[in-house]
């Protein structure tokens, strides 16, 4: 659905260098520290920004290049720029039903009551959770096949999360939708996304299907003595310790089975992007 080869983006301070493909049917996750370029790649691949580089192909077109029909398959939630907080979601629902052919309002309608969003309140007046929930619900109400959401949970309390959460897992139903999320909320993504693209300083620094990543990367705590001994050919990441090394590896099975007397534990994706961005290849 999404093809980005080598799509380069320039600012002052900040270079935007990075790959990487979304397939039908899928929720992929793009997660990285306040101004890796999370934005900046989700406007690349919607064609909001002029790249520097490389190429973007949504649905197999240069996303400037969709025909009206192709871009109402798309739904999208950036950081800024929606509709005007002015509006009410009654006038939000009139606007997006004349822009799009398949908006359905009784669902949108029914949405927003389960959500308890108001219809004829301001939406400049809601909660910073009840706006987040707003957006993603108008981002899905005209059934888009595919959807792009940068930061939907951003600010938002854990029960909050959970239920924007909870409506992208029901909107991925029907087997023929993929969504596209960034969050630099790393337990979001663990529970919701196929795969996961880790962005650091404008570049993909780790890419791996999330039940590869919970089920194979590990932490492995040895003191110097055990570090020199260990075999390194599955370490990915070292980090000097008070103790010794902390390792990153994505071959836990291989350190458990071999060395019983060393600490190998399972690392979560918070750890895995600390050792990525933080220790030094081995
Ligand atoms: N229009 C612009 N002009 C100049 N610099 C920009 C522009 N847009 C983004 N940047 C810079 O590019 C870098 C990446 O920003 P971006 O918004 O893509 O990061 P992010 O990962 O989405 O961050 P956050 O999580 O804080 O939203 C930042 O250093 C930002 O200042």
């Amino acid at each position: 659905m999404i093809q980005a080869v080598d799509i380069q983006k320039k600012y002052e301070g900040f270079q935007l260098n990075c790959s990487m493909e979304l397939e039908e049917g899928c929720i992929t996750g793009v997660v990285g520290q306040n101004g890796a370029g999370k934005t900046t790649l989700f406007k690349a691949i919607l064609g909001l920004i002029a790249l520097d580089g490389g190429e973007v192909k949504v649905f197999g077109k240069n996303p400037r290049q969709l025909e009206k029909e192709e871009k109402e398959c798309i739904g999208a939630a950036l950081s800024s720029g929606s509709f005007s907080e002015y509006l009410t979601l009654g006038e939000v629902s009139g606007i997006c039903k004349n822009m799009y052919t398949k908006f359905n309002e009784n669902s949108f309608k029914e949405q927003c009551r389960q959500f308890g969003l108001p219809m004829d309140r301001k939406i400049k007046t809601f909660s910073s959770g009840m706006r987040a929930k707003a957006k993603v619900i108008i981002a899905m109400g005209h059934q888009a096949k595919l959807l792009i959401l940068d930061e939907p949970t951003a600010g938002l309390d854990v029960v909050a999360r959970d239920e924007i959460l909870e409506l992208m897992r029901d909107y991925m139903e029907d087997g023929e939708r993929s969504i596209l999320i960034s969050s630099h909320i790393s337990s979001d993504l663990e529970g919701l996304c196929d795969d996961i693209y880790m962005i650091h300083k404008g570049e993909i620094v780790l890419h791996e299907e999330t039940d590869n990543l919970l089920a194979k990367y590990g932490l492995i705590k040895v003191d110097e003595n055990q570090y020199e001994k260990l075999d390194k050919q599955y370490l990915l990441r070292r980090k000097k310790e008070s103790f010794g090394y902390s390792c990153l590896t994505n071959e836990r099975q291989f350190y458990l089975e071999n060395y019983p007397k060393i600490v190998v534990e399972k690392g979560n994706i918070d750890e895995v992007i600390t050792m990525t961005i933080k220790g030094e290849r081995v």
